[in-house]
């Protein structure tokens, strides 16, 4: 159902994605580029979402190296947090700037309706963080824009990423989830542990609310969600999973049709047109207009 035609909840995203931190509930959150890939996860029982900087820019025919303005994101964004209901973890990546873009960053999101602000240390221009090459700022750099974040939100949960296991190694990222803590983050990221056992390792060090990052192709293994919760985690993103299957679709249809002039057999693989009218709430569009109709008719 969409955003025309239901009465929205009042209660801000944020309180709700407070909700279930408080209550310890363990969220997988599927990255979604668009509000047609949230509404689909929505309809599948999720209960929070992550807009992926990484799959946004890709949907915008870019790399993932810090070109995103702010207005793009909170675009982007406000399409998917009309389109539902859910929580929204967003990645703003480094904060657009300083610490004084982060505040900005903050209010902006917050008035589109986002639960939450992801922003990490790395250097500008940034890069995926399971590449190579990465560097990150000082700490002290990274904590000043985490209490600025934290001074201009009203509910928005603060998420602090840290890239410094790759050009630092663990324990400097231990320290730096610390710092990051005591500067106000709420959740901690550790991006691209190496393995298993330094996600568990992770979790015993650092007792605050954790995010697991399973990107498909990078750096860490990919650990069963509930082994992670079993650890400690709360949330684990799954951040470019539903882009990297599209697109593999989007890659096999195209040739296809490329190759024989028809997407014939390809149909029993499609979305029906039925089914995607079903998502995007038509009937109740329909139902709207008639219902409106039908008042302006009246004597
Ligand atoms: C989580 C992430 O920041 C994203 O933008 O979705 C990326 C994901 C990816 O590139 O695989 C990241 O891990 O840097
Ligand atoms: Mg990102």
């Amino acid at each position: 159902m969409s955003w025309l035609v239901k009465p929205k909840t009042n209660e801000p995203a944020a309180l709700r994605l407070r909700r279930h931190l408080e209550a310890e509930e363990a969220l997988l959150a599927p990255g979604v580029f668009n509000a047609l890939v949230a509404l689909e996860a929505e309809r599948q029982g999720f209960k929070a979402l992550y807009f992926s900087g990484g799959a946004y820019a890709a949907s915008l025919g870019l790399p993932d190296v810090g070109l995103l303005t702010l207005e793009d994101v909170v675009h982007g964004v406000r399409w998917v947090t009309r389109a539902v209901d859910l929580p929204v973890i967003v990645d703003a990546d480094t904060g657009f700037g300083g610490a004084l873009n982060v505040a900005r960053a903050v209010r902006e999101l917050e008035a589109v309706g986002a639960a939450a602000i992801q922003i990490e240390d790395q250097v500008m221009p940034k890069r995926c963080g399971h590449l190579a090459g990465k560097a990150v700022v000082a700490a002290e750099v990274m904590a000043e824009k985490i209490a600025a974040a934290r001074r201009a939100r009203e509910h928005l949960v603060i998420v602090a990423r840290t890239d410094a296991r790759g050009p630092e190694g663990f324990e400097a990222a231990v320290a730096r989830a610390e710092l990051y803590l005591k500067a106000g983050a709420d959740v901690v990221f550790p991006e691209a542990l190496e393995s298993a056992a330094e996600f568990r390792a992770f979790a015993r060090r650092v007792r605050a609310p954790l995010l697991a990052n399973m990107t498909e192709f990078g750096r860490s293994p990919l650990v069963p969600a509930a082994r992670l919760f079993a650890w400690g985690y709360r949330i684990v993103i799954f951040p470019v999973t539903a882009l990297r299957a599209a697109m593999k679709a989007v890659e096999g249809v195209l040739a296809a049709l490329r190759r024989e002039g028809s997407a014939a057999r390809w149909v029993p693989r499609m979305q029906t047109r039925a089914e995607l009218y079903a998502l995007l709430g038509y009937a109740a569009y329909e139902a709207l207009d008639r219902s409106l109709g039908e008042a302006s008719d009246a004597p």
